[in-house]
């Protein structure tokens, strides 16, 4: 496909898969791949990648894109008979030529939006009609913003229930240098200790050696530093 403008690329990818890039005039850049509507890329003005690709990731659809963003969806984690994280980032999205319009609106001209609706194959695992959309959009600083909004199309006027995540895997230089704030006195499942319940009690979480935890209540705000 051809390049639409500067700002929005539509190309082929590894293994010829239909991914968008994303530019801005300072140099910084976001790729998004249709399958599982995943960002894979994302890097700063100094062209330096901010996200986490595996040297492994097969890109080999349905299996998920290992790194990047994945979206979860309709579940995050294992819960019920669903595959973990959902089967959203298994899934082709669609480029979305005519969303409905944002409450803001913002001036980027980098971005993109993204449809996945349900599969008559799916509502076998998952009984129910849904619009899930996606808007990537790059700023003029480099900064990268996610928008989702979901969207119940079932006709019976059922209500359905579901969870969410970005999967961010961040590309970090030295691990010993990365503090999580805002968690303490939140409880966590250890999966490294068969999910054992604990309560953090640090002002921040840093990482010595392997970590795998879920914080299962909300904890809002919260803060990264690399
Ligand atoms: O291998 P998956 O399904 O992509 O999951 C990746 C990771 O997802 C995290 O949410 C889990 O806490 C980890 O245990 C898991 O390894």
């Amino acid at each position: 496909m051809a390049s639409e403008n500067v700002y929005v690329e539509h190309c082929k990818g590894v293994n010829g898969l239909d991914k968008v890039i994303l530019r801005e005039i300072r140099g910084c850049s976001a790729e998004v791949y249709l399958d599982g509507g995943q960002v894979t890329s994302w890097k700063n003005e100094f062209r330096e990648q901010l996200l986490f690709l595996s040297s492994k990731a097969t890109f080999k659809p349905p299996n998920a894109i290992r790194g990047g963003i994945q979206i979860c969806f309709p579940l995050f984690g294992t819960i019920g008979s669903l595959e973990q994280h959902g089967f959203a980032r298994n899934r082709l999205w669609s480029v979305d030529r005519d969303p409905p319009p944002f409450p803001a609106n913002t001036s980027h001209r980098a971005f993109v939006d993204l449809i996945l609706r349900h599969s008559e194959e799916e509502v076998k695992i998952w009984p129910h009609r849904y619009e899930c959309r996606l808007r990537v959009a790059l700023g003029p600083g480099g900064d990268l913003m996610l928008t989702s909004r979901i969207r119940n199309t079932n006709t019976d006027g059922k209500s359905f229930t579901f969870t969410f995540a970005y999967h961010t895997y961040f590309s970090v230089t030295d691990i010993s240098e990365v503090r999580v704030e805002g968690l303490e006195t939140l409880d966590y499942l250890d999966n490294l200790k068969n999910r054992e319940r604990f309560t953090e009690q640090g002002d921040a979480l840093t990482f010595e050696s392997e970590v795998s935890v879920d914080f299962h209540k909300q904890a809002y705000p919260f803060s990264w530093s690399f």
